[in-house]
């Protein structure tokens, strides 16, 4: 496979203080509902006992504030670093935090990085075992930047099971590898459809596409969420469904899935031993 120029994969790659283990959460399409399981995965890992931050890099449609019910301007307490908000035992960052909630986001490729590149290198986390980071959908400029610009430990593609999405998804593992990121694993979202009145499963978007994809490109479906109104009812309303409805069969998908990740992560090189420990902990 070509590769991508050496500047374009040897930029300054400056670990972020206070956040180790940093995971990007991507997907070739949009709307196949990967900030929300970024939200749902970031709450579960913060089950296992890690310490969790999810940023918002989805400059042109941040949608992690309204997910996680948070309002408000973060606090700058010296008019540059940007103290994270806090919801659900978790920290959180977002552009969206940063302008009004009607400011649209009409931005050159520059200025969008240059957002990131702020985000990244001014937001003050505290000690955090893991930092999920929310990509646009696509891939773009803010996934490069990314690449250059932070030690990513490895990437989750979020895909549904339709063929769109999963040839979608492909270009999404391709950027990875070009840019040198791991891809860790593969969440098949919206995977199937249980009806809440008679228990009748559909698989509305297909089936089949993650574990083709697995088997492709190597790569483990790490997780199979299903399509489920209190999911997309917990995250409209600012209450993600792991926080809301942790004994829910969807919630336990979702630290199921969390759990396969941290597996993946610890068996990279250098990993924080928060993560072998969480690890022993789910036994
Ligand atoms: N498993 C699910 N079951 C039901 N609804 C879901 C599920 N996952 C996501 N949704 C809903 O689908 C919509 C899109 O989800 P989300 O915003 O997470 O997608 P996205 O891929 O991040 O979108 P974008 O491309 O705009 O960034 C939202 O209304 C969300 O609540």
């Amino acid at each position: 496979m070509s590769r991508l120029p050496s500047h374009a994969v040897q930029g300054e790659l400056k670990p972020l203080a206070n956040a180790h283990n940093i995971i990007a959460v991507g997907s070739g399409k949009g709307g196949v509902g990967k900030s929300t399981t970024a939200v749902n995965l970031a709450l579960a890992l913060a089950a296992e006992g890690l310490k969790v931050g999810v940023l918002d890099a989805d400059v042109y449609g941040p949608s992690i504030p309204t997910m996680l019910g948070l309002s408000g301007k973060p606090d700058s307490p010296d008019g540059k670093s940007i103290l994270p908000m806090r919801a659900y035992g978790i920290e959180a960052m977002s552009i969206g935090l940063l302008v009004g909630d009607d400011t649209p986001m009409i931005w050159r490729g520059p200025m969008a990085t240059q957002a990131l590149t702020q985000l990244l290198r001014d937001t003050c986390w505290s000690d955090l075992d893991v930092l999920i980071v929310d990509l646009p959908p696509g891939t773009g400029d803010i996934q490069l930047t990314m690449a250059q610009k932070i030690p990513v430990a490895g990437a989750v593609v979020v895909t549904t099971p339709q063929e769109v999405a999963t040839m979608d998804a492909r270009k999404a593992l391709k950027m990875f590898e070009k840019v040198e990121i791991p891809v860790l694993g593969l969440v098949e979202n919206m995977a199937v459809h249980v009806c809440s009145q008679c228990g009748h499963a559909e698989h509305i978007f297909g089936s089949g596409g993650a574990q083709w994809m697995s088997q492709q490109y190597d790569v483990p479906v790490l997780g199979s969420l299903p399509l489920q109104r209190s999911i997309r009812e917990q995250g409209d309303a600012g209450k993600p469904i792991v926080a809301a409805q942790p004994d829910s069969a969807a919630a336990q998908a979702y630290r199921m899935t969390a759990r396969a990740l941290l597996a993946r992560l610890a068996q990279r090189p250098k990993v924080r031993t928060g993560i072998a420990a969480a690890l022993l902990g789910a036994g």
